[in-house]
C-alpha cells in the first residue's frame, strides 16, 4: 500500500511522496510526516548485510516513495547519487575506541553530511520536475552546509532556480566560498543580516505566505523537505548493519541543531532497526538539551560558536518528534507551535516528554570541551575531528554504556573549520584537491536585510517560475 504524508499540524491536504516533495512546508505550515512507518523485520533487515550502500538505500527507500517513481528509475537516480561521493563505500565507519564508531558522511561533494540527501534529492525532483514539465524555485535556509550542498546539487539544473539565505558572518570562509563562489545562472546566494533562525523564520514564513508561494511556485530543500530527512535513514541502517544489526543493538550520537539528522535516526527505530540510545549533542545553543532535562522548550539568543553549523535555537525538526511522541496529536503540536511564535518557549506536555526520554539523550559541549576533544582525540589516535563532530564524540563519551556500540555521526569534514581546528590541534586540514582554488574564486552574492518583504521581491525579480 503506498504511504501517504500528513501535515504535523493537521490542517493541510494528505499528499503522495512526489508532491510533498516538491511542497516542502504543508500548507498549515506543518511538516510533512508519513501517516504511518513502513516495517523492516529482523530477517528483513538480516537480508541486507553485506550489500552496497545503493542497495540498502534502494530497499529503505522504496517503501517511502511507493509507485511514484518506477523502480528501474529509482535505482538509476540512486546510483548516480552515490557515485558523487569519493569513498567506495559511500559513508564508511571508522572505530576510534573500544566501543565507539565514527560515521563518516562527508565523503561528498561539499564535504558535508548534507550531500548524502541533497544528492538525491537534486536527481529526484528533477525526474519528477521534468516528467511533469514544470519548474519550481527552491528558497534555503542554511548555517553554512545545506546552502553549500543545495548550490552544489542544484547548479545549472534547467527546472529550478535555487536561493540560498546565509546568516552574514556566521558561517566558515569555507562555506561561505562554496556559497559564493558558484557561476552557475540559476543560483542565487543572499547574505542575510541576522542569524540563522531569523533565516528560517523568514523561509517558513515565505512558505506561509500562499500568494508568493502559488506565484514563484515555492519549494523547500531544508528537512523541512520529508525527502532530505528520508535520504538520511539509510545510513542508520548501514552503520548498525556493519556492527551486527539485527543481532546486535546500536546506539547513535548525533551533532544537533535542526533535528533532521536524529530525527532520521528515531525514523530507523520506528522501522524495525534495533536502535539504542539517540544521543542529542548540542553546542552552547543547548536548547534541546535543556528541554530534555527541564520539559520547557524556551529559546534565548544564539550564540557564535567554533561548531556554526548547529547555532540554531528554534530547531525545526524537534516538531516531527512531538507530533509522534505526542501519539500523533496534530492539536498539541499546533498549540505548543502557536505558543512558541508567540512567546518563544512552550512547555512539552508530561507523557509527551516521557516518550522523548525513553528515546533520546542529550547533553552539550562547550567550545572549550569540545577543543579538549579535537586536542585529545588527534593526539590518542591520529584520528582529525571537525568541530560538529567532535561536540558528538564530548558527548557520546559522557553517555555511552559499556555494551553498547556508540556510533557518533561524523557531519562535515575538518577542511571546512581549519581555524578552529588549527586551534585545538595545532594541524591545519588542507581541503580535498577537487576544492582546489576554491578560496582564491571570486565571490558574488547579495546582502539583504532580514525583511521579507525585500527578500521576497528579490526572489520574484530573479526566479524565472515566477507567474
Ligand atoms: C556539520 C553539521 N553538523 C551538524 C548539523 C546539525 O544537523 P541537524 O540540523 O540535522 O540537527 C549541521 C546542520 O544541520 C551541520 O551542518
Ligand atoms: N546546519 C544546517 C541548518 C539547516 O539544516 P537543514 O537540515 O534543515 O537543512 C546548515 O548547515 O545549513
Amino acid at each position: 500500500m503506498a504511504i501517504d504524508y500528513i501535515s504535523t499540524r493537521g490542517n493541510a491536504p494528505a499528499l503522495g511522496f512526489c508532491d510533498a516533495m516538491l511542497a516542502g512546508l504543508a500548507r498549515d505550515g506543518g511538516l510533512y510526516v508519513p501517516r504511518e512507518w513502513p516495517s523492516f523485520s529482523a530477517d528483513d533487515i538480516r537480508d541486507m548485510r553485506g550489500l552496497p550502500y545503493t542497495e540498502i538505500a534502494f530497499r529503505v527507500l522504496s517503501p517511502f516513495v511507493g509507485e511514484e517513481i518506477d523502480a528501474a528509475t529509482l535505482r538509476r537516480i540512486i546510483e548516480e547519487s552515490y557515485a558523487t561521493f569519493r569513498h567506495e563505500a559511500v559513508c564508511p565507519l571508522v572505530q576510534t575506541g573500544p566501543n565507539e564508531f565514527i560515521l563518516e558522511l562527508f565523503h561528498g561533494p561539499t564535504l558535508a553530511f548534507k550531500d548524502v540527501a541533497m544528492q538525491l534529492l537534486a536527481r529526484l525532483m528533477d525526474h519528477v520536475l521534468a516528467s511533469r514539465g514544470e519548474r519550481v524555485t527552491i528558497v534555503g535556509a542554511t548555517s553554512g552546509d545545506t546552502g553549500g550542498a543545495a548550490i552544489e546539487a542544484f547548479a545549472n539544473t534547467e527546472r529550478a532556480d535555487v536561493f540560498i539565505l546565509f546568516p552574514e558572518g556566521r558561517v566558515s570562509p569555507v562555506q561561505q566560498r562554496q556559497m559564493t563562489t558558484s557561476n552557475a545562472a540559476n543560483v542565487h546566494a543572499l547574505a542575510i543580516k541576522g542569524n540563522f533562525d531569523d533565516c528560517q523564520a523568514l523561509l517558513k514564513d515565505m512558505f506561509n505566505d500562499h500568494r508568493f508561494r502559488d506565484h514563484v511556485s515555492l519549494s523547500g530543500v531544508n528537512s523541512i523537505n520529508w525527502a532530505r530527512v528520508m535520504a538520511q535513514i539509510v545510513y542508520y541502517f548501514t552503520s548498525a548493519l556493519s556492527l551486527g544489526a539485527p543481532d546486535r543493538t546500536v546506539s547513535f550520537t548525533v551533532p544537533t541543531g535542526n533535528f533532521g539528522d536524529i530525527f532520521a535516526g528515531y525514523a530507523a527505530k520506528r522501522m524495525g532497526l534495533p536502535v539504542g540510545r539517540l544521543v542529542i549533542a548540542t553546542n552552547d545553543n543547548d536548547i534541546l538539551a535543556r528541554t530534555l532535562a527541564t520539559g520547557e522548550y524556551s529559546t534565548r539568543g544564539v550564540i557564535a560558536t567554533t561548531s556554526p553549523s548547529m547555532d540554531i535555537q528554534v530547531s525545526s525538526n524537534f516538531e516531527r518528534l512531538l507530533y509522534f511522541a505526542s501519539g500523533e496529536n496534530a492539536d498539541e503540536v499546533r498549540r505548543s507551535m502557536e505558543t512558541l511564535k508567540q512567546s518563544g518557549s512552550f512547555p512539552v506536555a508530561p507523557q509527551t516528554l516521557a516518550a522523548i526520554r525513553a528515546d533520546f539523550a542529550a547533553q552539550s559541549s562547550t567550545m572549550d570541551e569540545t577543543a579538549a576533544t579535537i586536542r585529545d582525540v588527534r593526539a590518542a589516535s591520529g584520528y582529525l575531528l571537525d568541530p560538529h563532530t567532535a561536540t558528538g564524540v564530548k558527548v557520546a563519551r559522557a553517555l555511552a554504556e559499556e555494551r553498547t556500540p556508540m556510533v557518533v555521526l561524523a557531519t562535515a569534514h575538518p577542511a571546512k573549520f581549519p581555524l578552529a581546528v588549527q586551534q585545538a590541534s595545532g594541524v591545519e586540514p588542507p581541503l580535498p584537491d577537487w576544492l582546489d582554488g576554491l578560496m582564491e574564486r571570486e565571490e558574488t552574492f547579495t546582502v539583504l536585510p532580514s525583511d521579507l518583504k525585500m527578500i521576497e521581491d528579490h526572489v520574484i525579480r530573479h526566479a524565472r517560475a515566477a507567474r
